[in-house]
């Protein structure tokens, strides 16, 4: 199952930079080993704002609700999820 996610990331202004760069070190970490499986398919910045556009490969709606509220910047993201279906008049199939 394909789904959308935008994550807008804010983290507190008083966070101490070194707790902050300890999250995002463990969120690249997370995030490359699950592009590495597969799961976390496309992965894109949207331009001059700290949020992300990605694309998400996973075998149900559960294990993306695991798979996004494990991720260390969980707390501190806004996430909106959209599910994808194939379209008639694409001429591409889920895997590329
Ligand atoms: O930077 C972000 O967009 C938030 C998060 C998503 C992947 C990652 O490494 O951090």
């Amino acid at each position: 199952m394909l789904f959308h996610v935008r994550m807008n990331v804010s983290l507190p202004a008083g966070m101490p930079a070194d707790q902050a760069a300890q999250l995002k070190k463990a969120e690249k970490e997370l995030a490359q080993r699950l592009q590495q499986e597969g799961k976390w398919r496309h992965l894109w910045r949207i331009a001059g704002q700290y949020a992300n556009i990605s694309i998400f490969d996973v075998g149900s709606v559960d294990e993306l609700h695991t798979l996004l509220t494990s991720l260390p910047l969980f707390p501190y993201m806004q996430i909106d999820v959209m599910p994808l279906c194939r379209h008639p008049s694409s001429i591409r199939d889920n895997d590329s």
